[in-house]
């Protein structure tokens, strides 16, 4: 199994590049885990409560069920994947059945940052696109897809998402195989990426 780990800011464009890579490519051979899927689950928090955790920070993610999982893929094993509801803000108690592939690509905004399971990947990517450009993108997103308003997103945004980018996201770039310049879309980035991939299918 070949393992891909793409990390990056908010809005960097992780999801696109992911779906570009992926898009064409044989779909029975390439699998993907967001590492969205395992914010912790906190049902059993009130949503008020849930208002007001950190999800920036590293300790959000259930990072032990990401590489439990991700070591039951290499071993040939299927997993449950979590649904994460960013509108509730907790997990759902559906799961989806996940199968193992030849390559798996883990993206996420703290994959890089977790050594244990950076030390898993194969190949490390870090996309890169200027704050401004994410900040813009992140609104425009969760506004019409997270249900957040934009007084939300903004605050956030400086209490939690700012501040944990240059603590945490920023500095994981050092581990990068491969930076993406992502301020436009990138398909020649893309395109060797999915070289590498089709070299390794055979
Ligand atoms: N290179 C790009 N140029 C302009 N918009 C982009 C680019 N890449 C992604 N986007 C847009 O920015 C938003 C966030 O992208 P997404 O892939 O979800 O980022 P991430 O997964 O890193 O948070 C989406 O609406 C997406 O369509
Ligand atoms: N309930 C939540 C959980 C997370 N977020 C934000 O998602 C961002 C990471 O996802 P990307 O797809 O943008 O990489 C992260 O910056 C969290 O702030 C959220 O808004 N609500």
């Amino acid at each position: 199994m070949l393992i891909l780990g793409i990390a990056g800011g908010t809005g960097c464009g992780k999801t696109t590049v992911v779906n570009q890579i992926v898009d064409e490519l044989p779909e029975n051979e390439v699998g993907v885990i967001s590492q969205d899927s395992y914010y912790n689950d906190l049902s059993h928090l009130s949503k008020e409560e849930r208002e007001k955790v950190n999800f920036d920070h590293p300790n959000s993610i259930d990072f032990d069920l990401l590489i439990s999982h991700l070591e039951k893929l290499r071993q040939g094993k299927s997993i449950h994947k979590p649904i994460y509801s960013f509108v509730e803000e907790t997990r759902l108690e559906k799961t989806i059945l996940t199968a193992p592939r030849k390559v798996m690509i883990v993206e996420g905004i703290l994959v890089l940052s977790n050594p244990k399971l950076r030390n898993m990947f194969d190949i490390k990517i870090y996309v890169h696109a200027d704050s401004d450009e994410r900040l813009i993108r992140r609104l425009q997103r969760d506004i019409k897809e997270r249900g957040h308003d934009l007084e939300k997103a903004l605050t956030r945004y400086q209490t939690a998402v700012k501040p944990m980018h240059q603590q945490f996201i920023e500095p994981s770039k050092e581990f990068a195989d491969i930076i993406i310049p992502n301020n436009h879309y990138n398909t020649v980035a893309v395109d060797i990426v999915r070289t590498i991939i089709n070299d390794r299918l055979g």
